[in-house]
């Protein structure tokens, strides 16, 4: 993921890394220039100046473009990776959706972004700092190759040690990044479960001490174990130079010709490369974090595996005459209990105008077959024909714009998203005052005015926006579980035949069973499968309507 990162802003950092060079470069002749001056005569001082100010000027703007840039790389990397994860998830394959799970996705788009594009910023200064480093050696080389010769064992020593500790680190964060997922569940339970927990003392005193708080600490625990072993190894390497430092000063520059100019110009590369080392050593880590990071990432977005229906066009909703399921299944393995919910094998046939009652017990695989029929599920048995024809990978996304659903966890978005214009308002606001909600809620300029409603009323607006989708196939899963008598009454014997009559197709989930009777069709699921499919059994007499409330 980094390497792909790092390729695809080739031009830019190579651009970013020049400068960095540069500017290294020119703090590296910096010094070079500060232990002529100490050494040199009064005569040569001017031209000294001089160089002096070019370098210190040429440093400056080097490192105030490499920031900039590296900034910008930053910067684009994170929205890149953030698009990217977006595309991924909005292309996936939803049963996998499913098995990752919000969490995980989450975690990915803020923290492990983050981490990555942190990486970037920081990498002009680890750019520069080895730059100065290198270059101080080179300049000891150049000084004395014996004292270099040292220098190369004393950093190898060093390097070997801190790979070694990196190789530890690196287990911790790593066990810090899958606790993480875990951690933005519970942040998620902190506000969707706010009222539970609040109702609850014990339930809020486990919840907090128990699970967020052992998960928090847990990362805590992790990452201070990473990082502390690569501030420990960073210590050692700084420890490690100035062993280096002594031993040069006082064992290895001996009685040698020019023995002050070289004492002088060690010292000063000594000062000079202290802190770029400690500093580049300090920053090692960062690229370790980004590197878990990648790896998150791109285990989540294999496992988003890529839905190859999705296509990027709107595709039209096809035209429909039939539609017929046979014999497909779908199970759901569940891991910590090791068992297997089966529907199906399920054949069912659907025609246009049709009005469907989908009914059972809880959990016996009405909403699981919803997800089957529009296609959010593919089957792992069995076909799916529309018109005829066998719905394959490649036409799934079509097959699926057949279909308007409101499943029990819908979802309503700030805007219609679907063609807007005043005309898209008005019959908007027309459905609205259908169901009542006139006074509450308006559509302007292709949004609702609000969306802080009642669960009710909120399923409502839900109504609208899949009456405007205008589909030849709706799917209303337990969609009158919220509503009032009166409301029901109008949903059942109102707006369904009313659908009905327009030719729509309607598969309702439901447990009212005094309803059950107005349906062309009962579908009877059992611990999924059909027991049961044919008109319904006895007609009800119908309740006046009573106005809608
Ligand atoms: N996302 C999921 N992952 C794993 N198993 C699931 C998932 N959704 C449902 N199941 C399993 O499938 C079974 C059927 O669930 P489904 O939601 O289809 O039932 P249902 O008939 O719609 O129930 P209800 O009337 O309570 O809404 C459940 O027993 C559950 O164990």
């Amino acid at each position: 993921m980094l390497s792909v990162l790092i390729r695809q802003s080739r031009p830019l950092l190579a651009a970013a890394a020049l400068a960095s060079v540069v500017s290294g470069v020119c703090s590296v002749l910096l010094l070079a220039q500060i232990n002529e001056a100490l050494t040199a005569g009064a005569a040569a001082s001017v031209a000294l100046a001089w160089r002096f100010a070019a370098f210190a000027v040429s440093a400056m703007l080097a490192r105030m473009l490499s920031s900039v840039l590296f900034e910008r790389l930053g910067q684009r990397a994170h929205a890149e990776l953030r698009s990217f994860i977006s595309r991924r998830v909005i292309d996936a394959d939803f049963a996998r959706l499913e098995q990752v799970g919000g969490p995980r996705v989450q975690s990915a788009l803020s923290e492990h972004t983050s981490n990555v594009a942190d990486f970037f910023v920081s990498l002009p200064a680890m750019l520069v700092n080895a730059i100065i480093v290198s270059g101080c050696l080179v300049y000891m080389a150049w000084l004395s190759w014996q004292v270099f010769l040292a220098a190369a064992v004393v950093i190898g020593l060093g390097s070997l040690g801190y790979h070694l500790a990196h190789l530890r680190a690196i287990r911790h964060l790593n066990e810090a990044s899958k606790e993480q997922d875990r951690l933005f569940g519970h942040f998620r339970s902190l506000i969707e479960g706010a009222k539970e927990l609040r109702l609850h003392a014990g339930k809020r005193l486990r919840f907090a001490g128990g699970l967020l708080g052992a998960s928090i600490e847990t990362v805590r625990r992790e990452r201070t174990r990473g990082m502390s072993i690569f501030a420990v190894s960073a210590a050692w390497g700084n420890f490690l130079v100035y062993a280096f430092i002594g031993l040069v000063l006082f064992m290895l520059v001996g009685d040698v010709p020019d023995r002050m100019r070289i004492m002088t110009g060690f010292s000063l590369v000594f000062v000079f490369m202290v802190a770029p080392l400690e500093a580049l050593l300090l920053l090692l880590p960062r690229a370790s974090l980004a590197r878990v990071s990648a790896e998150r990432i791109e285990e989540i977005a294999q496992a988003l595996q890529h839905d190859t229906a999705a296509v990027a066009a709107t595709p039209q909703p096809p035209a429909f005459r039939s539609l017929s399921l046979e014999g497909v299944r779908h199970r759901y393995y569940h891991e910590g209990t090791d068992d297997l919910f089966t529907l199906g094998p399920i054949s069912l046939d659907f025609a246009p105008g049709q009005l469907n009652f989908l009914v059972g017990g809880n959990g016996s695989g009405k909403t699981t077959l919803a997800k089957l029929l529009v296609g959010l599920y593919r089957p792992e048995q069995g076909v799916v024909r529309l018109n005829g024809e066998a719905v394959d990978e490649a036409g799934r996304d079509r097959y699926r714009q057949c279909f308007s659903a409101i499943f029990s966890d819908f979802h309503l978005f700030e805007q219609l998203l679907d063609a807007p214009g005043t005309e898209r308002d008005a019959q908007g606001n027309a459905l609205l005052a259908k169901l009542n909600l006139q006074h509450k809620v308006q559509v302007r300029d292709g949004a609702f005015t609000t969306r802080a409603l009642s669960q009710g009323q909120r399923k409502r607006l839900a109504l609208v926006v899949a009456y405007l989708e205008d589909r030849p196939f709706l799917v209303f899963d337990e969609w009158a579980a919220d509503q009032d008598p009166v409301f029901k009454e109008v949903f059942y014997r109102e707006l369904l035949p009313e659908l009905k009559a327009l030719g729509k197709t309607v598969l309702v989930i439901s447990h009212d069973d005094r309803y059950f009777s107005l349906a062309d069709r009962v579908i009877r699921l059992e611990n999924g499968r059909i027991v049961e499919s044919g008109a319904p059994a006895a007609p009800v007499p119908a309740a006046g309507l009573v106005a809608a409330s």
